[in-house]
């Protein structure tokens, strides 16, 4: 990704946020998450990392799990609401270019995923995307999954993202069809859709969506 083009993605979704324009954030866990979470197999003490986590309540939930749970968000007042509600004072430190808070099992770094390193996380066992692989330039689609796989090792997936013809409407959230998800992570993984529905809530009248959820397997 060129600088220019950090930049003004960077830029997008400040503003976003400074407008209150979020209709991606919602108000309870994710219901995809509740529902397949079990897929994941994972056990109290296993680390899952939740890119482009914004403010979610997908976070909160995966505490509750016993998970340790790190996320990554350019936004630092989402970041810094999510402590709050949990009523946890964290404490803060400066890495290059991010800003990282912790509290307990919750590591969150404000600033962006693509200064996150491998050292700096650890082990990780799961990823979560929800709404995450959706909000890239699909030009840099690619870029943004050889750096989950580079971060985590190629750690299994649950990938919650919209299918729907791209011509009918503008992303973010961009369209995600199976093939996509091929070309970005078929080298490293099975892909396996888990359930697909129709949605109408983040879309424009007239432009039939999907959402679907999506486990990717480490091959081999
Ligand atoms: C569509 S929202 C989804 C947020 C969250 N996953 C959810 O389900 O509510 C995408 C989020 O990614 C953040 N974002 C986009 N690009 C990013 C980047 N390169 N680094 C960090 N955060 C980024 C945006 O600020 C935004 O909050």
């Amino acid at each position: 990704m060129s600088f220019e083009d950090l930049v003004m993605n960077e830029e997008f979704w400040q503003t976003l946020w400074k407008e209150g324009r979020i209709g991606f954030h919602e108000g309870t866990v994710n219901d995809f998450l509740a529902r397949f979470y079990s897929r994941l197999n994972l056990v109290a003490g296993n680390h899952i990392l939740v890119p482009l986590c914004g403010k979610s309540f997908d976070l909160d939930w995966l505490l509750a799990k016993g998970l340790i749970v790190t996320g990554v968000e350019f936004n630092q007042g989402a970041v810094e609401e999510v402590f709050a509600r949990l009523n946890l004072t964290p404490e803060v430190d400066e890495i290059g270019p991010l800003r990282r808070y912790r509290s307990g099992a919750l590591t969150l770094f404000a600033g962006d995923f693509y200064a996150v390193t491998s050292d700096l996380l650890g082990p990780v066992d799961a990823v979560y995307d929800r709404a995450a692989m959706v909000a890239i330039q699909p030009e840099t689609r690619a870029n943004y999954a050889a750096h989950v796989v580079e971060l985590t090792g190629g750690a299994q997936q649950l990938l919650i993202g919209f299918d729907y013809d791209q011509n009918a409407a503008d992303g973010p959230p961009f369209s995600l069809a199976q093939e996509l998800i091929m070309q970005a992570y078929g080298a490293q993984y099975t892909i396996e859709l888990l359930k697909s529905i129709k949605v109408g809530g983040p879309f424009a009248d007239g432009v039939d969506a999907d959402e679907q959820i999506w486990y990717l397997q480490p091959k081999g």
